[in-house]
């Protein structure tokens, strides 16, 4: 690994030894935190006291906006949320220049079992959100995998998961969303009501309006997951039945694949069931003792047979939680050790958020250079050729395939076809590169130039290279621009969405 100057011998134990800190106190602090949430959540959540204070905590957002309308108004608005709680990659320089607004909102309101909906303030975790669920015999009806993943910034942002093959990205299977505007009135849109705003709020990360509510669809849900391993020793038979899965008439319910080499990779997929069935064996995959999930994969593809497990649906829906996909190895280099496991692996993860508080400058700079954490999101007929740039450019492996479909919606996802829909794949890569002359700026622009040229975009939580054309070129902003347009002291209150984005405002 690139070795990086430290100023200090504290900095040298956070860079070279980051496991001490997080074992001696950040795994203890994360488990503290989350079983006072998951208390707090249920007891709240049973009392059903959330929805009588919401309209209160709405109004709360409003007096700030107000007290910001009358005043010079010369910041703009940002939530308070601070940085380093947020799931991008980069701390938002913003946060600190900008008028900082509250939206504390963090209860989950209402599930409506008739229309199948789920109504969620933005402070709503995804571990929070499958856990009310699953009593219920409910899921989302795609769940992004990371537990602290938020309502809001999935919203403000996107998420992708194994079964948007089927619905698409959240913002596809969102019904409505509650905001408050710059002139501090409260509006709801759907698809019948401010249809504009509906579908310029996804990918606007908070440039609109404040989120203080979203309606979201939910499907019934069963105890398993029936999961086929299928591994592969070619590109181009693994990306081919990776299409003809995601594009058949009546697909799996789960589909992703990872890559492990440029050739090899396993591809998955997978169907809910109530039943543990006699075509494969029972693996309880989040137990605290459990190899890390994508080691496991990769046994089946060094065993080069397919195979049948039954997975419990949280276990599923959570698979790469505890390693923080592959990152978590280059933190806790021993954490799949079975005797780590056997003793620790209960503490695992440690929070995203307490790891972000504590990174140090070093690190930072030794991931700006020598790390790359990218989601490319392209046309799935163009998976081979993706594969190939990324490793000519990057190489890096694991590398994580999700299909996806986005629809023909108005908004910034703008797709070149008149169809209802196309069907589209994350690439994601998370990772030190090997790649023979690899250069953080170089590098990622060439990836984004070729995303471009493919008609594809590039997830916003890591880091964009583009420039401002560039990036407008990526994203459709017709609509966007006209609501922010037609909006009252909209463009005074939010820079636009590149302002928040680039570089040049993240560190
Ligand atoms: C900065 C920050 C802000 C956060 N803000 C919020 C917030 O606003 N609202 C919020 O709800 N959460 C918040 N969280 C916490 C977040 O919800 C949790 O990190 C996440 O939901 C944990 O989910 P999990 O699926 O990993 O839980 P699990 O891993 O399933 O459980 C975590 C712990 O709880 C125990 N547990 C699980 N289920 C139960 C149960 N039914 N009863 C008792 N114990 C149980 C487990 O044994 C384990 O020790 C925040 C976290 C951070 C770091
Ligand atoms: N599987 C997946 O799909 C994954 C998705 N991600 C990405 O992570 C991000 C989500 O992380 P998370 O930590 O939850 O969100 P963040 O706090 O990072 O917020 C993301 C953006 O949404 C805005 N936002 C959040 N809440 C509100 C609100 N109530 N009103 C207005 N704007 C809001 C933020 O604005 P502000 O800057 O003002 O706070 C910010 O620009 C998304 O960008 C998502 O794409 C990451 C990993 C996996
Ligand atoms: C669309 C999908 C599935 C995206 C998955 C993204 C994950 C791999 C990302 C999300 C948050 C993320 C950027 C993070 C990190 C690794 C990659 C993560 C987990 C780490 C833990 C790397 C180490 C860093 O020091 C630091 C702690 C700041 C970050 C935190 C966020």
């Amino acid at each position: 690994m690139t070795k990086i100057e430290t100023e200090s011998f504290a900095e040298y134990i956070l860079v070279e030894h980051r496991w001490i800190v997080v074992m001696v106190a950040l795994l203890p602090i994360s488990a503290l935190w989350k079983l006072w949430s998951t208390f707090r959540n249920y007891v709240v959540f049973k009392m059903n006291s959330a929805p009588k204070m919401h309209d209160r905590k709405v109004k709360d957002v409003q007096k700030q906006i107000k007290a910001w309308l009358s005043g010079d108004r010369s910041t703009r608005l940002c939530t308070a949320r601070p940085a380093w709680q947020a799931m991008s990659f980069r701390q938002g320089l913003y946060k600190k220049t900008f008028t900082n607004i509250r939206v504390n909102l963090v209860d989950v309101l209402e599930v409506d079992t008739e229309n199948m909906t789920v109504r969620c303030e933005p402070l709503v975790t995804m571990g929070q959100l499958s856990r009310t669920l699953e009593p219920l015999g409910l899921a989302l009806a795609v769940v992004p995998e990371l537990d602290q993943l938020t309502v809001g910034g999935l919203v403000m942002g996107t998420g992708v998961e194994s079964s948007s093959h089927i619905y698409g990205l959240f913002q596809h299977f969102c019904t409505q969303y509650e905001l408050v505007l710059a002139d501090g009135s409260v509006v709801t849109c759907s698809k019948d009501e401010n249809p504009d705003l509906f579908y310029a709020v996804p990918w606007s990360y908070g440039t609109l309006g404040f989120l203080t509510s979203a309606t979201i669809k939910v499907v019934p849900a069963k105890k398993y997951i029936r999961l086929e391993y299928h591994p592969y020793n070619t590109l181009s038979d693994l990306a081919q039945q990776f299409r003809a899965e995601s594009l058949k008439e009546n697909p799996h319910q789960f589909i992703e694949a990872l890559q492990y080499t440029k050739e090899t990779g396993v591809l998955m997929t997978g169907d809910m069931a109530d039943e543990i069935g006699d075509d494969g064996k029972y693996n309880p995959i989040g137990k605290w003792y459990s190899e890390w999930f994508f080691k496991q994969v990769e046994r089946h593809l060094k065993k080069n047979r397919s195979a049948v497990e039954y997975i419990p649906l949280r276990d599923y829906y959570h698979r790469h939680s505890r390693s923080l996909f592959w990152e978590l190895q280059d933190i806790i280099p021993f954490g799949n050790n079975p005797i780590f496991r056997y003793l620790l692996g209960w503490l695992m993860p440690p929070e995203v958020s307490l790891l972000k508080l504590t990174q140090p400058e070093a690190v930072a700079r030794l991931y700006e250079k020598a790390h790359v954490i990218q989601d490319m999101l392209v046309p799935v007929e163009h998976l081979e050729k993706s594969i190939e740039v990324f490793h000519k450019e990057i190489e890096v492996y694991p590398i994580w395939l999700c299909p996806f479909k986005v629809f023909n919606h108005p908004g910034q996802l703008k797709i070149k076809t008149k169809a209802d829909w196309q069907m589209f794949v994350d690439v994601g890569v998370y990772g030190v590169p090997k790649a023979k002359g690899y250069e953080t700026v170089s590098s990622t622009r060439a990836i984004e130039a070729f995303v471009s040229q493919h008609d594809g975009f590039q997830m916003l939580y890591a880091d964009t290279y583009t420039t401002h054309d560039e990036f407008r070129r990526m994203f459709d902003h017709t609509l966007y621009d006209r609501v922010r347009d037609a909006l009252p002291h909209c463009k005074e209150a939010f820079p636009e969405i590149y302002g928040k984005v680039n570089r040049n405002v993240r560190k």
